[in-house]
């Protein structure tokens, strides 16, 4: 039995226009984990996904799905993951309580075995289920959705963007369900455009770029990748422009009394630098650093393969 949740092999999928939009992706997502799959628009996420839900067809490679082969074995391939689509569709004439009872139909879930009101309670719906979904919020739509991915009880959640347009709110309401339900067992994909969630929520985290996996690895990881810092120090002095001792240094004024100087973490340090301003008497009043982030790295190992690319 593997311990992956989702294992990928070199996954290809060109759609009938001749767009390459997945060029050979292989990745694996262990089982129990909180994974970010990042990426710009158009990178292949959605495809990625759609192909794990079972509704686009790969042109060719691997994939399995809690064991289960999806070419061989599509119905229990289905069965073990829940997917939150990017889009709010829903018939708007049926109530939250009767989407969730046609989707468990849909799956076979025997009626004696459905949780549709405990899932109403779970994701606060429960005061809606019986109001036409038409007449939801767009937040407490996203809710549905993620409770009608929930109705068959699969032990992988897949949710595909489920915060864009989302309020600040109901998104920390979202993403606590979610830690809940990753707590007991699930294991959690999301794919997101805001990186900081992503470096909050996960602890591991691929990047998607022009149909290829330009990263994939534990957070830690690949926050150590980051090498430029920065550091901030505040001065006494006015200062017209950035003092001679700093030649060489990558430095700009944020001001008339604060340096910015940016290094390589690999070949300088916050020390070396504050040696060299120290005998210039300017009256160091305050050092600051700052560490890069996710957003630093997804934004150079993007730029790198658009390079490579181009
Ligand atoms: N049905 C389709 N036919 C042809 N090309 C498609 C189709 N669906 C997607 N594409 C193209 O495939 C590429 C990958 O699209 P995909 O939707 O998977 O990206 P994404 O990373 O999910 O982007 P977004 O964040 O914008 O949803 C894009 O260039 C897109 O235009």
């Amino acid at each position: 039995m593997t311990e992956n949740a989702i294992s990928i092999k070199n996954l290809v999928k060109t759609y009938s226009n001749g767009k390459q939009a997945l060029r050979g992706v292989s990745l694996d997502i262990p089982r129990g984990s909180m994974f970010a799959l990042l990426g710009p628009n158009g990178a292949g996420k959605s495809t990625l996904i759609n192909t794990l839900a079972g509704l686009v067809n790969k042109t060719s490679g691997q994939v399995t799905v809690w064991g289960f082969d999806i070419d061989r074995d599509p119905r229990n391939a289905k069965a073990s993951i829940g997917i939150v689509p990017q889009e709010l569709v829903f018939d708007a004439f049926f109530t939250p309580l009767e989407v969730l009872e046609l989707q468990a139909g849909l799956y076979g879930v025997p009626k004696a075995q459905r949780r549709s009101m405990e899932l109403l309670r779970a994701v606060k719906l429960d005061d809606k289920a019986n109001a036409y979904s038409r007449t939801l919020s767009g937040g407490m739509k996203r809710r549905l959705l993620v409770a009608k991915a929930l109705v068959h009880n699969p032990p992988i959640l897949v949710l595909d963007e489920p915060t864009a347009g989302v309020d600040l709110e109901l998104r920390q309401q979202l993403w606590s369900y979610v830690r809940e339900l990753h707590a007991a067992g699930a294991t959690v994909v999301l794919t997101t455009h805001y990186l900081e969630e992503a470096q909050q929520l996960c602890d591991r985290i691929a990047i998607i770029h022009n149909g290829q996996v330009v990263a994939n690895t534990d957070k830690e990881t690949l926050l150590e990748q980051a090498t430029e810092k920065v550091v901030v120090i505040s001065v006494e002095a006015r200062l017209d422009a950035v003092p001679s001792c700093l030649d060489g240094y990558n430095a700009t004024l944020r001001g008339p009394h604060r340096i910015a100087i940016r290094y390589d973490k690999r070949t300088a340090s916050a020390g070396r630098i504050l040696a060299a301003l120290g005998g210039q008497g300017l009256g160091i009043v305050d050092v600051s650093t700052e560490e890069a982030d996710l957003e630093d790295i997804f934004l150079a190992l993007t730029y790198r393969t658009d390079t490579v690319d181009a």
